[in-house]
């Protein structure tokens, strides 16, 4: 569980001092992926270098299982920090060092004996498959298998928490894919929670439970993939599932787009429209997608008719998204 309340962090430089955070609050409850999104230089490295204060915020309330981080200081803090794992975009693996030798960095810092350090080795390249590269070296692996030792070394201490930073950015679509499976995994196996920044939105959609947006230092949206999906005038929705141009055709009607989450997918919303409201339907595009088991689908259509806005009204009502351009 990661609590963030309020976080403020200042940099200041001789002549003025940039705000890279601006009052940021979020929850990551336990067992949870939490995605945070948002352009370069909107904030994400640093607010997820704070939770690890790795960067100590300027002020505000970092929790991390009930410890308030940002009240620690020397060993106390590096005590702390072995309970949060962090996996990196460039995975941050020391070349000299085999798998083996790599995984077992943080067991070593925390004095384990050698006997305890080489079974819990094991255990963790097994964890990640690897266990039949225990004895090669970071240059001799693709980069998907370099990410798979930073994450056994992430998990080395049994943390309860894990920050990923653009873990996947530098890996091809097929590596990413076999990551995030291996993520989901980890989570859904050891009750791992998660907290990742991305600018990849497809990573967004694959594995994160909830997401916020970040912008300039604050919080702009949040929610499930789902909610904002049909959160009229959602930036990230309209990200995540973008609308098919019109190439500049506008139909005649009223244009909207119509999101369908879950169950509202099978329902059929259409024919009512037509039968009950007169209303005329143009259907102009349409998708569906398979979001972490709940499907996705979205209509644009042009509308036509008396009586739109009742239509509209019972749409909204039977749970749809509805977005009038
Ligand atoms: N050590 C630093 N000193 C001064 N300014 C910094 C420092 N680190 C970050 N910043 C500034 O803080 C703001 C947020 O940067 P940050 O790296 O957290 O954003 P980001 O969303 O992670 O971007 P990117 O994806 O490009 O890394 C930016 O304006 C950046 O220039």
């Amino acid at each position: 569980m990661i609590e963030i309340e309020n976080l403020r962090k200042e940099y200041r430089q001789r002549d003025r001092t940039v705000v890279a955070l601006d009052g940021v609050s979020l929850t990551v409850r336990p067992g949870e992926i939490f995605g945070v999104v948002g352009q370069s230089g909107a904030g994400k490295s640093t607010l997820i270098r704070c939770v690890n204060l790795l960067e100590r915020p300027t002020s505000g309330v970092v929790r991390v299982n009930g410890q308030d981080m940002t009240r620690l200081r020397g060993a106390e803090l590096r005590r702390a920090r072995q309970r949060i794992g962090m996996i990196f975009q460039h995975f941050n693996l020391l070349s000299s060092r085999t798998v083996a030798e790599n995984v077992a960095l943080p067991l070593e810092v925390m004095g384990y004996p050698r006997r305890e350090r080489q079974r819990r080795v094991a255990e963790l390249l097994a964890l990640v498959g690897l266990e039949d590269r225990a004895d090669a070296y970071p240059a001799q692996l693709s980069g998907g298998q370099k990410q798979r030792v930073g994450i056994a070394r992430a998990l080395a201490a049994e943390p309860a928490v894990l920050l990923s930073d653009e873990a996947t950015s530098a890996l091809d679509p097929e590596t990413t894919q076999s990551i995030l499976a291996l993520l989901r995994d980890l989570n859904q196996r050891l009750g791992l929670t998660i907290l990742l920044i991305t600018h990849e939105m497809g990573v967004v959609k694959e594995i994160c439970h909830r997401v916020a947006v970040l912008e300039a230092g604050r919080i702009v949206e949040s929610g499930t993939v789902a909610e904002l999906a049909s959160r009229p005038g959602s930036h990230l929705a309209t990200t995540l599932f973008p609308r098919p141009a019109l190439n500049g055709n506008r139909p005649d009607g009223l244009l909207a787009t119509l999101t369908f989450v879950g169950a509202a997918a099978d329902a059929p919303v259409m024919t009512t429209l037509v039968r009950q409201f007169s209303v005329d339907v143009n259907v102009l595009s349409g998708s569906i997608e398979l979001v972490q088991g709940e499907r996705i689908g979205q209509l644009q259509v042009a509308l036509s008719g008396d009586r739109i806005d009742e239509a509209l009204e019972w749409l909204r009502g039977q749970g749809l998204g509805v977005e009038v351009h």
